[in-house]
């Protein structure tokens, strides 16, 4: 292998890279743009941005719709960033917190003219550091140049199209026995995805029969629900009742998916909060940040569990999302096994939203 760093590393280099404020450059379509995470923004580098050209800030349609903007694009909306935008401008478009106490942030002039496709890719990169959707771009006349000069990450469109649109392949790292109060026989498994994302788990309960469906459950990390047991959700009660059910049955496997927050990250799901304290639920609120309803990769589960041994499952879950997911992948479910646990007095409002919105069965 060369000692040069692969597109799927430079993905991942530029993902932190954006989470340290870092611009990141991208070509393709014959233009080439240098573009950063409007929230790791500094006055400085937005000046030294500035001193390349005129600045566009890219939103998504959800975010432009709040801010009451068209979206010219479908589903981005592009802004002309006026001379004396600075940081604060900035992060009251990208941020919904101040919405409300200042509910006027214009006038703000959506741009029409000129292609979309490296903005889009941009906003893409950012959502994927986990970073609130808005990005700020410049065009620069040589993307090679200005990378090379600078020290910049350098990604070119086609490269980067198809890496995106996969799902990275897993490796099992190492597993290890794990008693547990709910199953004597408990063992953990660690998987790390080649992109350098976040490592998945998967909890084996028993020894279960790889030519039979096995009770299997997909579970989002939940660190206020799991760990701290909020009563916002039921994500708590659900992962004990299911490794319970596990238990009592001698045979499950438990997938622990490093999705927090519906893939949004534990940040953007605490500005979720935020909102829905002033009134939005839960998929508004998400909506209002500029991400979609769930912004998940079920794929995840289906390809451990295939990669365990496993072709057909009973799968414990309200959510028909994850039982289309499962056999779009491939994997047989002959059985849903509803888990319906951990209903308070807080969460109701938040059941009936995903019942409502989001199809969950009740
Ligand atoms: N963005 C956002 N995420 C939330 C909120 N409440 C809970 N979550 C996250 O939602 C996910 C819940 O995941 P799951 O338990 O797999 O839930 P599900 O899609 O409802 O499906 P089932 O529980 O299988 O029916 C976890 O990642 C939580 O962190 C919220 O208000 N906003
Ligand atoms: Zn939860």
């Amino acid at each position: 292998m060369p000692l040069h760093p692969t597109i799927v590393e430079r993905l991942a280099r530029a993902r932190g890279d954006l989470r340290m404020g870092v611009p990141v450059v991208l070509t393709g379509d014959g233009q080439a743009v240098a573009f950063v995470a409007v929230e790791e923004l500094s006055a400085d580098r937005l000046a030294a941005l500035r001193a390349l050209g005129p600045l566009e800030l890219a939103l998504t349609a959800r975010r432009a719709e709040t801010l009451k903007t068209p979206a010219y694009d479908g589903d981005i909306a592009r802004i002309a960033v006026p001379s004396d935008g600075d940081t604060r401008w900035l992060r009251a478009l990208a941020d919904p917190a101040d919405d409300l106490r200042v509910p006027m942030k214009g006038p703000l002039r959506s741009l029409r003219d000129g292609a979309a496709t490296l903005h889009r890719a941009a906003l893409q990169l950012v959502k994927s550091a986990q970073l609130l959707p808005a990005a700020l771009l410049v065009q620069i006349p040589h993307g090679l140049a200005l990378a090379e000069a600078n020290g910049l990450t350098l990604l070119p469109l086609h490269e980067i199209t198809p890496e995106l649109a996969r799902m990275s392949p897993l490796h099992g790292v190492v597993n290890a026995r794990l008693p547990m109060q709910a199953a004597q026989a408990g063992r953990l498994h660690i998987f790390r995805p080649e992109d350098g994302g976040a490592e998945h788990y998967a909890i084996e309960i028993g020894k279960p029969d790889r030519s039979a469906p096995v009770l299997a459950r997909l579970h989002s990390a939940c660190f206020t629900g799991d760990v701290l047991g909020s009563l916002k959700c039921d994500c708590g009660p659900q992962l004990r009742a299911a490794l319970a059910q596990m238990g009592s049955e001698g045979a499950g496997v438990l997938l622990y998916l490093n999705q927090e927050g519906r893939g949004i990250g534990l940040a953007n799901k605490m500005r979720a909060y935020s909102l829905q304290d002033q009134g939005f639920d839960t998929v508004e609120a998400n909506h209002r940040l500029g991400f979609e309803d769930d912004e998940r990769d079920f794929r995840i589960g289906a390809g451990i569990l295939r990669q365990m041994g496993f072709s057909a499952v009973r799968l414990l879950t309200n959510n028909p999302r994850k039982l289309a997911m499962m056999e779009s992948c491939g994997l047989t479910v002959t059985e849903r096994v509803p888990l319906q646990v951990g209903q308070t007095a807080q969460n109701a409002g938040y059941l009936a939203t995903k019942a409502a919105k989001s199809g969950h069965l009740l």
